[in-house]
């Protein structure tokens, strides 16, 4: 029985084949000389106040439908650069949340905060075309890559000098995600197979990452106490959609969520010296 990711991926596979068509994989890598430098995203995800947020241009998903419009996905990067984003997630699937390459190019032309190209790799192409794009990160989703493409995919984003957040949502996965040593690994509360959303996988998995590598909590930040939980489990970052786009005042929410890791930080200094 075909999951919900493999009904995403064999569409993203059609939308892939005729972008292909149009422009063919020499082509595309002739643009990439005409790229600014992929920026490095990690300075600032490790010395965020509180908690790195990556925060998401989502308009639609298959688990919730429509969002949020965003017309103008540029004046929302724009609120989340203000707000204290450490990075802004982009989603370019076509068809099951309505993003493009094209609300890539609009962020990328209005911020200068690393943007992430969150979408369904599967193929080295879409890597070249996310750094042609301006893209300084991509994500790679284990559940969806044999272990050859996944490294390949990794060393590809490598070598053109961006950073890869890997995805897990279950610990195989994240022993797989390990072995890249990637900057960072993103546990997803949400199974992509059944779209449940489990906020216990993110705190049961986080304590396994080591140290050196960041620990992005993904999917179900509702508010504020949701940081707070996410980042007592380990969480160096958290990447939210749905909460930024739905809230009239992104800059406030983003604001409130590092606030609130900020306390928890306060909480385990003030605990650890014994006050
Ligand atoms: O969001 C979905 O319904 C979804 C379904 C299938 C595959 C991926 C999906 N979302 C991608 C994400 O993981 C989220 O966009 C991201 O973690 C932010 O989640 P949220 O804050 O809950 O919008």
């Amino acid at each position: 029985m075909p999951t919900v990711l493999d009904g995403i991926i064999s569409g993203v596979r059609e939308d892939l084949g005729r972008r292909r068509a149009a422009l063919p994989v020499g082509a595309l890598e002739s643009r990439l000389s005409e790229v600014a430098p992929a920026l490095d995203p990690m300075p600032g995800i490790r010395s965020a106040e509180g908690v790195a947020v990556i925060a998401e241009v989502k308009r639609s998903s298959p688990s919730k439908g429509a969002l949020a419009d965003i017309p103008e996905p540029g004046l929302l990067a724009r609120s989340y650069a203000a707000g204290g984003a450490s990075a802004i997630s982009v989603l370019t699937e076509e068809r099951r949340f309505s993003g493009s390459l094209a609300d890539l190019d609009e962020v990328r032309a209005a911020v200068r905060t690393p943007l992430l190209r969150k979408d369904f790799m599967v193929d080295p192409y879409q890597v070249t075309e996310a750094r042609v794009h301006g893209a300084d990160l991509v994500l790679l989703i284990v559940a969806a890559l044999d272990d050859a493409l996944l490294r390949d995919l990794s060393d590809q984003a490598r070598e053109l000098g961006m950073t890869t957040l890997v995805e897990v949502h279950d610990a195989a996965e994240l022993d797989r995600a390990l072995a890249l040593d990637p900057a960072l690994v993103g546990v997803n509360a949400r199974n992509l197979k059944t779209l449940e959303v489990d906020p216990r996988t993110v705190t049961d998995l986080l304590p396994r990452i080591p140290d050196h590598i960041v620990g992005v909590a993904e999917s179900g930040v509702g508010g504020p106490a949701d940081v707070a939980r996410y980042v007592r489990a380990g969480a160096g970052a958290v990447l939210v959609g749905e909460a930024l786009v739905k809230d009239g005042a992104p800059e406030t929410a983003i604001r409130a969520f590092i606030d609130a890791a900020s306390e928890v930080r306060a909480a385990a200094r003030a605990g650890a010296a014994g006050e």
